[in-house]
Parts: structure tokens; sequence; C-alpha cells
């Protein structure tokens, strides 16, 4: 899969890059991950501006409408493979885990990460992106954003996480609306707290009940709107694909 970001700052990529697991899959050719950095695109030399203020006036600047489309055209056609475009936005639907599990079918996604105030509204209306937001809170662009769907994208491709079963187990996954059983690792006893006898029975039928009665005491607890009975349909943005 490649992913091609738009952004103004492509450097914030620099370190999250490196990481191990993304950076093991970029190695293993996996992934490919092009950044693109939006004021190259810029008419106006050399102060590289791309940005204006709203018209009828209020707060903050705009992304100006030319620098983007004509920058998001170019890049689109540096590859074969058309990218499905997705624009961050505080506006967006909410990115969950059925929409990183349909993200990673893409062959390419192109990641359109504003600043300021966000983008001239033409640039939605031209280029009909699908208009993705990772929550309910406003961030100062759509880096993080970005790097948050790489993130939930990436570690379900093929071949990416060692043992392919720990992304189908994960919490939210394929339909797997509980939340994860507590997990513990050795000493076995650390300041008097201790691991449960049931995990070191060696009963496997047993350590399975325990695990699913944690499951469900936990969601039960903390997010009873994953239960079966409770899920309501999340749903699509306008600009979402089926
Ligand atoms: N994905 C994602 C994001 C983003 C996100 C994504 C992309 C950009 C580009 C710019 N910004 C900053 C920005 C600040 C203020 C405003 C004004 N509005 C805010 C909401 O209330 C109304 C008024 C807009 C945009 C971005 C934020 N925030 N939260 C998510 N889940």
């Amino acid at each position: 899969m490649r992913f091609d970001v738009v952004t103004l700052f492509p450097a914030i990529f620099d370190g999250y890059l490196t990481q191990s697991l993304l950076d093991k899959a970029i190695v293993r050719g996996l992934v490919e991950i092009q950044r693109h950095n939006l004021r190259d695109w810029a008419e106006d030399t050399p102060h590289r501006k791309v940005d204006d203020r709203p018209f009828g006036g209020g707060p903050g600047m705009l992304l100006q409408v030319e620098p983007t489309v004509t920058c998001v055209r170019d890049v689109d056609a540096m590859c074969d493979v058309p990218a499905r475009k997705i624009l961050l936005t505080p506006q967006g639907r909410r990115l969950d885990q059925r929409l990183a599990e349909d993200l990673a079918t893409s062959d390419r996604i192109m990641l359109m990460c504003g600043r300021y105030e966000g983008f001239d509204q033409r640039v939605l209306d031209i280029l009909q992106p699908e208009e993705i937001s990772i929550g309910d809170f406003v961030l100062n662009g759509g880096e993080v954003a970005a790097m948050t769907i790489i993130d939930a994208v990436v570690r379900l491709l093929p071949g990416v996480l060692g043992d392919e079963q720990s992304s189908l187990d994960d919490s939210f996954s394929r339909g797997n609306r509980m939340l994860e059983f507590p997990q513990y690792t050795r000493p076995r006893e650390f300041e008097g707290h201790t691991v449960p006898d049931v995990l070191l029975s060696g009963d496997h039928a047993a350590i399975a009940k325990w695990r699913a009665e944690q499951s469900r005491v936990k969601t039960i607890d903390r997010r009873r709107d994953l239960l079966p009975e409770n899920s309501k349909p999340n749903h699509e943005h306008p600009n979402q694909r089926s």
C-alpha cells in the first residue's frame, strides 16, 4: 500500500516513519509513504504563501484552493494507481475500526492534512475527498490524524504484524466489539500483586472462559455501547464510499 501525505509540515512525520513496526513494513516493501509539501505548489514565490483570510470575515486563515487542487492533482498523477483521497477535518466521519479495515483494502491513499482553519470549501467541492475525523476534539492540523490513520491501517495489512492473529483478536476488529481481558507476564508476583491462578493452570478451556468473562465485565462497566444489543451503525459521511 502507498500513502501520499500532503502537508505543510512534512518533518512532523520524520520520527514516526522510523518507528519499528512501520519502518520494518516499509523496508519489507509492504508500505510506501511519500510526503508532499503543499508550499511547493505555492504560486506566490518567494513567500510561498498558500493561505489567506476568509471572505466574509472570521478568525484565522484558510488554505487556498489553487495550490491545494493543483498539488493533489499532481500528486495523484505521480503514480498509475489512483489515490483514495482522504481529507482530515473535525467535521468528518469518525474513524473507527470498521473504517480502518475498509481503508486497509485500498492500494493507495492520499491524506490531505490541513492547517489554520482548514481548506477553502472549493477544495472539497472540486476534489470530493472522503472527510474523516479521529474524534470530537480539535487538533491544530491534520498531521496527527493522518499518523493515526496510517497506524491503524498499516497494522491490518497482511504480513505486517508477526502474528496475523493478533490484529484479528483486537478489540473492535472485524466485528469484535468487546474490550480486552486483563493480560499478565513475568514475574508471577510483584509488590504482592499476583497473576490470576487460572492463567497458570494450563487449562485452556478455563483460561478462555475466564478471559471471556473478564472482557464481558469490563465492557459492561466501561463501554456498554459496544455490546451487541446496544450497537448503532457509524453513519457514513456523505462523501464516504459505501
Ligand atoms: N481529523 C481530524 C481532526 C482535526 C483537524 C483536522 C484537520 C485540520 C486542519 C486544521 N485544523 C485546525 C482547525 C482548528 C479549528 C477549526 C475550526 N472549527 C473547529 C471545530 O468547531 C468549529 C470550528 C478547524 C480546524 C484541523 C483539525 N481536529 N480534530 C480532529 N479529530
